[in-house]
């Protein structure tokens, strides 16, 4: 990702949206969505207007939606098998369920998102792009739908570091599933960060660092993580400083 920690900017006022041209690019895009190259325009476009228009989108984000969002989305389907079940997890503005799914027809993906802003955009973008018989759409955050929604394989782009990203996807992949995150040059850091989150899930195969895409600055960095075949534990959250010194009973009100 071009720059390299898998978040999207902040979100300016809607009256600086920038009015530079555009540049389509037209073989990438030919080659990554193929005969829905045209969806991929739609939903382009809809982000740069209505996505623009309220928040879930930066203005200065509209001149690289191309490369930094849809097309560097989309080649996350490299590290995904045939025929999966997707969960996207807080999919925002569609990223990157929507582009996979337009990239991918092989594909059953349903975006999970926690707000109502969001939530009403992603069900109008699907509607709009004649996707409904292969995207779903839940209103939730991951600890809620856990036990309702599972998949062979959950997809995240900037929704939380690994340390935490951990326990709230792991719980929705299938076992035999995988964990698959965007995370641009944060990658080895955030590994290192969350391997003790990890162990103590009881997950044992090492995270893969994969680079998806080509590498002319489109492409990206992803973590995947093998759920495996085991149980799955709940990972234990580190006391807060001073918390061991409260006494029971005394200063303990939430
Ligand atoms: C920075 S945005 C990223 C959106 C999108 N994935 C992208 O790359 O443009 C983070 C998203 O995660 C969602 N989110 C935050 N906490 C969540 C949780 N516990 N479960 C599911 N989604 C969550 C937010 O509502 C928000 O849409």
């Amino acid at each position: 990702m071009p720059e390299g920690d898998g978040v999207p900017r902040e979100t300016p006022s809607p009256s600086v949206v920038p009015e530079s041209p555009v540049e389509v690019p037209v073989e990438a895009v030919a080659r990554v969505f193929g005969d829905r190259a045209d969806r991929a325009a739609t939903y382009r476009e809809l982000l740069a207007t209505a996505g623009v228009e309220r928040g879930l989108i930066g203005p200065r984000e509209v001149p690289r939606l191309w490369d930094r969002h849809l097309l560097n989305c989309a080649y996350l389907g490299e590290v995904i098998d045939q025929g999966s079940s997707v969960i996207d997890l807080g999919s925002g503005a569609g990223l990157p369920g929507i582009p996979l799914a337009l990239a991918r027809p092989d594909l059953q993906i349903r975006l999970v998102e926690p707000l109502e802003r969001r939530y009403t955009f992603l069900r109008e973008a699907i509607t709009e792009l004649g996707l409904r018989d292969q995207v779903a759409v839940a209103r939730g955050r991951a600890e809620d739908v856990r036990g309702e929604f599972s998949a062979s394989v959950v997809t995240a782009r900037a929704v939380a570091p690994l340390k935490t990203l951990y326990g709230w996807a792991l719980p929705l992949v299938v076992t035999g599933g995988h964990l698959v995150a965007i995370k641009g040059r944060s990658a080895s850091d955030e590994i290192a960060a969350a391997g003790e989150t990890l162990r103590q899930m009881g997950v044992t195969a090492a995270p893969e660092v994969l680079s998806v895409g080509p590498d002319d600055g489109t492409g990206t960095t992803v973590v995947r993580v093998a759920r495996g075949h085991g149980p799955l534990r709940a990972a234990t959250a580190p006391a807060p400083p001073g918390a061991a010194k409260r006494r029971p009973g005394k200063g303990n009100r939430r």
